[in-house]
């Protein structure tokens, strides 16, 4: 039996651009601890490792470290505040929608695997009126293990009933590259997410500037990998 080929999306700065909604979530927290806000463009790149380290993250800016349970609490409150806010702003990337029909008439299936909690990830998706477009969509907390260990990329292929062997992660950031790498699967990147490391450097298989490219990049993968 051939198991379809999956595409494995990271969700943050990849398929959703869901940094304002994010920041203003952390805005939010720092400016009820009479903290100043991080403006946008500078705490773009602290998203990527989940909510408690983007909190920490935009403490950290202003020199401010905490206890392991003052951090609970303003999780806590960042996720209440954001899981209220989720898509206020955000929106998928340009081109997505085309790009995915594309691939899915050629026989693909997609997956997300985030480091974004799995039912905020459900929620964004269903309020994008996106989630009937994968066949399983996993966070940092449905197997226990965020990325960059593999075994989250291996868990969410099985629930989506593909495997690792055809199988291609696409993602902006470190997490995404490493996870790719320690499952000895091929990643593309996308230039247009958050990270601090600039996702050339992270050397992906192939990196696209626009999901218009996204089929191609797909394409010349198979390709080199069916070359004798
Ligand atoms: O929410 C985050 O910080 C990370 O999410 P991502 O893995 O989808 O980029
Ligand atoms: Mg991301």
């Amino acid at each position: 039996m051939t198991l379809p080929r999956t595409l494995v999306f990271d969700l943050d700065g990849t398929l959703v651009d869901t940094a304002p909604d994010l920041i203003a979530a952390l805005n939010f927290v720092l400016d009820r601890e009479g903290l100043p806000p991080v403006p946008l463009h500078k705490a773009r790149n602290m998203i990527g490792a989940g909510a408690r380290k983007l909190l920490e993250r935009g403490l950290e800016v202003d020199g401010r470290t905490i206890g392991v349970g003052e951090l609970d609490r303003l999780t806590k409150d960042f996720i209440d505040y954001y899981a209220d806010h989720i898509a206020d702003a955000s929106r998928p990337f340009e081109g997505l929608e085309t790009a995915l029909d594309d691939l899915q008439g050629q026989g693909f299936q997609f997956a997300v695997c985030t480091n974004k909690l799995e039912w905020l990830s459900r929620r964004l998706l269903d309020q994008l009126g996106m989630t009937n477009r994968f066949a399983a969509i996993c966070g940092a907390d449905t197997f226990g293990v965020a990325k960059p260990d593999p075994v989250i990329l291996q868990q969410t292929l099985a629930r989506a009933g593909g495997q690792l062997s055809s199988a291609i992660m696409v993602g902006d950031a470190g997490p995404d590259v490493g996870v790719a790498r320690r499952a000895g699967i091929p990643v593309i990147g996308v230039e247009f997410g958050y990270t601090d490391v600039p996702i050339a450097e992270l050397k992906p298989d192939r990196l696209i500037g626009h999901f218009r490219d996204l089929p191609e990049a797909v394409q010349s993968l198979i390709g080199a990998a069916s070359t004798p």
